[in-house]
């Protein structure tokens, strides 16, 4: 069976949106781990933050991960915090392809600054939370990484284009 495709990185690295045509450009079927998380949950992420805290997230972002690795073909948009935890790491390394997607802290906090659904950046100083978080969180998601990709001013669809090509020759 052939292996999943996982793109990793920061919140506002374009994980959802690029998945989404990375999948249908390869004819994979697409999942986001977050939507993954809501729907068997039954409840949106910010009321998984409010009542079970980010430690309840993050037991079901690992049950959610290893059950979507195991599902062969796949493009797998995770959340970004899901390097944090280092069964996720392992997991995430000899699973299939890992793709990071990087992008300046400015770009990171333009593209996340409309939507209020990431509790991590439901901040006074977002910029900074993004910042620190990526302080922790680069070398974990370049740990894991098979490939890096700059998304930086560039158009979805191109990365995706990049990113199927190198999937394709792998
Ligand atoms: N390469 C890009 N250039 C411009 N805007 C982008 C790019 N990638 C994503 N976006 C926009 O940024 C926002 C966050 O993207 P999203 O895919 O939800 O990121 P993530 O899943 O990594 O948090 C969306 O509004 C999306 O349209
Ligand atoms: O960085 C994080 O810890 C999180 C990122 C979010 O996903 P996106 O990276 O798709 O925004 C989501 O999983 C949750 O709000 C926590
Ligand atoms: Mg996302």
């Amino acid at each position: 069976m052939s292996r999943p495709v996982f793109l990793v990185g920061p919140m506002g690295a374009g994980k959802t949106t690029i998945g989404k045509l990375l999948a249908q450009q390869l004819g994979y079927p697409f999942k986001d781990s977050d939507r993954e998380i809501e729907e068997r949950t039954g409840a949106d992420i910010p009321w998984i933050f409010d009542v079970e805290g980010e430690a309840g997230f993050r037991q079901r972002e690992v049950a959610v991960l290893a059950d979507l690795s195991l599902q062969g073909q796949l493009v797998i948009a995770t959340g970004g915090g899901i390097v944090m935890r280092e069964e996720n790491r392992q997991c995430l390394k000899s699973s299939g392809i890992v793709f990071y997607l990087t992008a300046s802290t400015e770009q990171l906090l333009e593209r996340t600054a409309k939507d209020k659904r990431r509790p991590l950046l439901q901040v006074a100083d977002p910029e900074s939370r993004i910042r620190e978080l990526l302080a922790i969180r680069d070398p974990l998601y370049a740990e894991v990484a098979t490939h890096i990709i700059d998304t930086e001013q560039r158009a979805p669809k191109l990365v995706a284009q990049e990113m199927a090509a190198l999937v394709r020759s792998s």
